[in-house]
């Protein structure tokens, strides 16, 4: 199978925060982004593999600044490396000023998909060639990322984690 490009599955999601969205303090609820992360990360990795895929994990996510209500919010998602059947899927999300339509990043997250077959049974997929600097520094990370999460979800021991404990020697 020919390795592909991140940018090749690059999903942009762009859509308003509405009131209804929102918690007391009208910015947009957390679980309410989350969703919206894990939409345009599943496009992503069905536009990476051509198959349907599942969410397997979500191994990151940093809210690192609030999104008032109004807020025009952008959803950048790309796979950052693929492996026999799973896929790391990176997301940046953005919101930009309504006067100057200058962007500032307010959060990013990590996700795991799988690509299955319609009996749900894991599929192999193409590989990930990274391109930019920044495309290849999130592919470096994505096996020690994938054994962690693996390690967390009690399907890897600490000592079968060769890139984790590679860290601290
Ligand atoms: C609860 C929900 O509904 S969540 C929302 C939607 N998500 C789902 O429904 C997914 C439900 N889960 C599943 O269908 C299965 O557990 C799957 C498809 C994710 C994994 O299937 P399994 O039969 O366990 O397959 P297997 O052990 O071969 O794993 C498949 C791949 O997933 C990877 N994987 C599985 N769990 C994780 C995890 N927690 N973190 C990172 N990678 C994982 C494996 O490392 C493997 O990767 P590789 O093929 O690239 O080496």
């Amino acid at each position: 199978m020919e390795a592909k490009s991140p940018k090749e599955s690059l999903t942009i999601l762009t859509d308003l925060v509405l009131p209804g969205e929102t918690n007391y303090l009208d910015n947009l609820f957390g679980g309410e982004l989350l969703a919206r992360m894990d939409r345009a990360c599943s496009i992503a990795a069905r536009r990476h593999s051509r198959r349907i895929v599942v969410t397997a994990s979500v191994n990151h996510v940093a809210f690192n600044k609030s999104v008032p209500v109004g807020s025009v919010v952008t959803v950048e998602a790309k796979v950052s490396r693929a492996f026999k059947s799973s896929m790391e899927v990176y997301v940046d999300v953005w919101i930009e000023d309504r006067q100057s339509r200058h962007r500032t990043k307010v959060n990013e997250g990590i996700y795991t998909f799988v690509a299955v077959d319609e009996t749900g049974k894991p599929v192999q997929i193409a590989q990930i060639e990274p391109e930019t600097d920044l495309e290849k520094e999130r592919f470096e990370g994505a096996l020690r990322r994938k054994q962690l999460s693996l390690v967390l979800a009690g399907r890897l021991t600490p000592n079968e984690a060769t890139e984790l404990k590679a860290l601290f020697q």
